[in-house]
């Protein structure tokens, strides 16, 4: 997507007489609608695997939360759960709203944690390895847990973040509705941008709760994939040196 239209800009979801025809919808509204008026008039994507925090204005998550609130309340009273005189889940809505837009889905509405990048002023340029980084996530299919671990490796370039900012940027990226494809990509997407290695590999290990819990219930089978990009990608030898790598870090830790 290009066209992109941030909260920040002027007149953006505050126009009481907009219509919707042109993406703007009365403050009357329901917040959602008044958000995703945004991501319509600017062409936005906005995917169950997407940061939307830029569309976001300062106290809507808190409306927000109201709105799922309630929405979750109604689901409840249609699976014929009598909220009204079951003391276990007289509150659930209010905990089911908060736990998806501040914890397993705040990836999607919080902007992505300060990671500051310094010069590599040693032209350091040996492959180094962060990892088990544990991973949450949830299907975007059944909104089931995918939990597991991801090793990250990286051939430097002119800048280097901190190791701990690998594990930050991570639970930003999986703490969203995803495929497990698509969630490595991104992560992948995210490094590059705020390191430009030379080289990068990602490697993720992850259970499938819609795999364990229900469906085919197969309580064993695990999902692992790769993404390299950069040198790794180009010269087998160094793509081959960061599998080793990752391989040596895990029997470290076997032992
Ligand atoms: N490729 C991929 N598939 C996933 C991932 N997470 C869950 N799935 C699969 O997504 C599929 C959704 O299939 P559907 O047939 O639409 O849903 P369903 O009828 O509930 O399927 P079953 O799980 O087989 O009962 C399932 O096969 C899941 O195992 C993932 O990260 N990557």
């Amino acid at each position: 997507m290009t066209s992109i239209i941030p909260a920040s800009s002027k007149g953006l979801g505050n126009d009481k007489n907009a219509s919707p025809d042109n993406g703007q919808i009365a403050n009357t509204s329901k917040i959602s609608e008044r958000i995703r008026a945004r991501f319509v008039a600017g062409g936005v994507s906005f995917l169950a695997n997407d940061n939307i925090s830029e569309y976001i204005q300062p106290g809507e998550l808190q409306e927000l939360e109201v709105e799922v609130a309630d929405r979750v309340r109604e689901l409840l009273q249609s699976l014929l759960i009598d909220i009204h005189n079951d003391h276990n889940t007289e509150e659930t809505a209010e905990r089911v709203a908060r736990m998806y837009l501040n914890e397993v889905f705040k990836g999607r509405y919080q902007k992505q944690p300060k990671i500051t990048s310094f010069p590599n002023v040693k032209q350091l340029d040996e492959i180094y390895t962060v990892g088990p980084i544990t991973i949450r996530s949830a299907c975007s299919h059944h909104f089931v847990p995918i939990m597991g671990n991801c090793w990250i490796g990286i051939k430097p370039g002119t800048r280097v973040i901190g190791l701990s900012k690998f594990a930050r940027v991570a639970d930003w990226v999986f703490s969203r509705p995803h495929i497990q494809e698509e969630a490595v990509m991104i992560l992948a997407d995210e490094i590059e941008r705020l390191c430009e290695p030379q080289g990068l590999g990602i490697i993720v290990k992850a259970e499938h709760y819609c795999m364990k819990l229900r469906g085919v219930m197969e309580p064993q089978c695990t999902m692992v994939n790769s993404v390299v990009r950069g040198v790794f990608r180009h010269d087998s030898s160094l793509k081959q040196e960061f599998f080793e790598l990752v391989r040596q870090q895990e029997a470290m830790l076997a032992t």
